[in-house]
């Protein structure tokens, strides 16, 4: 990836003449099967900016899940930024909205309220797990917007990760949408960046959106070089990602503080539940950054982990054993495992980041 930086042909971006981001962007819309895309410095700003072409009208309101990454996790942008008004739909368990729910949602021409323009979805669904959407919800949503003259796009931030899960071709997975945005940074292993793939007449918009928000590059060839090579090598690896994440998960389920609805593990994220009250989040979180294994508390009681290409079958059960120790540690007070860590640390494996 980095001799492909190295070695890129690029140019001025901004001018709409590095050979390497075409070639990349067109790579990327055939792939996806839209008609355009663009490359952005980020997932927050693919969206960011998708909401906004969609909605570019004052008074405009996107329907979005309530527990999506929108709607949480970007700083509000589609509101302080943009002037959209979100309208929070309750995200099931698993990552959809109730059909029912967004209909309702919908508004009605009415003097009092803001014009719903856009539905989003999110695949995989991030907070519920990195559980999948399936094609047959997502082109009922579609249908759902297009017969009330709406939009759809999907933050699609982990959608290699769905179309493998699910089996299905990604062009395929996101037909029904208007617009995606794509991370490339994530599970698929590129340095930075996402891109979003739409119609021309979308992505024109898009590329105008993007230089107001500060997001026009120069040379930008160097970073699509790395994500080509990200797409082109690691697309194939997820499946193995998604395979030692159940093989993590069951680990886990085997050590009596901790339980993992294994239903839930369909892609490269494990959320854990502590079952033992006198180990919190945090602590366990800490414990384990000694032991080189990062995690996430994603609440009091429950753990995020996530899995990616780097991580080896070996790097799993290191982890459960970091896992094990964390729990005598916490439980013994860290008697038994200082003494188990001083004379040993050196002698673990490297770092394992699950
Ligand atoms: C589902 C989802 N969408 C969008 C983003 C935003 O991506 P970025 O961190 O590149 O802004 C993330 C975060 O990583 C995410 O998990
Ligand atoms: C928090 C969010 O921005 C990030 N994508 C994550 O999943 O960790």
């Amino acid at each position: 990836m980095r001799a492909a930086m190295a070695a890129a042909d690029v140019d001025d971006d901004v001018r709409g003449v590095d050979p390497t981001a075409h070639r990349f962007q067109a790579e990327m819309a055939a792939l996806m099967g839209k008609e355009a895309a663009l490359f952005v410095p980020s997932g927050t700003m693919g969206n960011l900016i998708s909401v906004l072409v969609h909605c570019d009208v004052r008074g405009s309101e996107a329907i979005l899940g309530d527990n999506s990454h929108i709607h949480l996790y970007e700083n509000g942008g589609i509101s302080t930024i943009g002037g959209v008004h979100p309208r929070a739909v309750r995200n099931n368990p698993d990552g959809t909205m109730d059909v029912d729910e967004i209909v309702a949602a919908i508004r009605h021409p009415d003097l009092h309220c803001p014009t719903t323009r856009l539905i989003c979805l999110e695949n995989t669904h991030g907070n519920s797990g990195g559980r999948c959407l399936s094609v047959e919800y997502t082109d009922k949503i579609g249908e759902i917007a297009r017969s009330h003259g709406l939009k759809l796009h999907i933050d699609g931030a982990r959608i290699f990760n769905a179309s493998v899960a699910l089996g299905v071709p990604v062009d395929r997975l996101v037909k029904a949408a208007d617009s995606v945005s794509v991370c490339l940074s994530k599970g698929l292993g590129a340095p930075i960046g996402s891109v979003i793939v739409g119609s021309k007449v979308f992505i024109d918009k898009a590329k105008i959106l993007r230089k107001t928000l500060g997001g026009g590059m120069r040379q930008v060839g160097v970073l699509c070089a790395a994500a080509h090579v990200a797409v082109r090598d690691t697309v194939g690896k997820l499946a193995d990602d998604h395979r030692k994440a159940k093989s993590l998960a069951d680990g886990l389920n085997k050590i009596g503080q901790f339980a993992v609805d294994s239903a839930t593990v369909q892609t490269n994220m494990v959320f854990l539940d502590i079952v033992d009250s006198r180990i919190s989040s945090d602590k366990l979180c800490q414990v384990l950054k000694k032991h080189n294994v990062l995690a996430n508390p994603s609440s009091f009681t429950s753990v995020r982990l996530v899995l990616h290409y780097q991580i080896s079958d070996n790097d799993v059960q290191y982890a459960l054993t970091c896992f094990e120790k964390a729990v005598e540690e916490l439980l013994l007070g860290g008697t038994r495992l200082e003494s188990l860590v001083d004379g040993t640390t050196e002698n673990l494996m490297g770092t394992s980041q699950i």
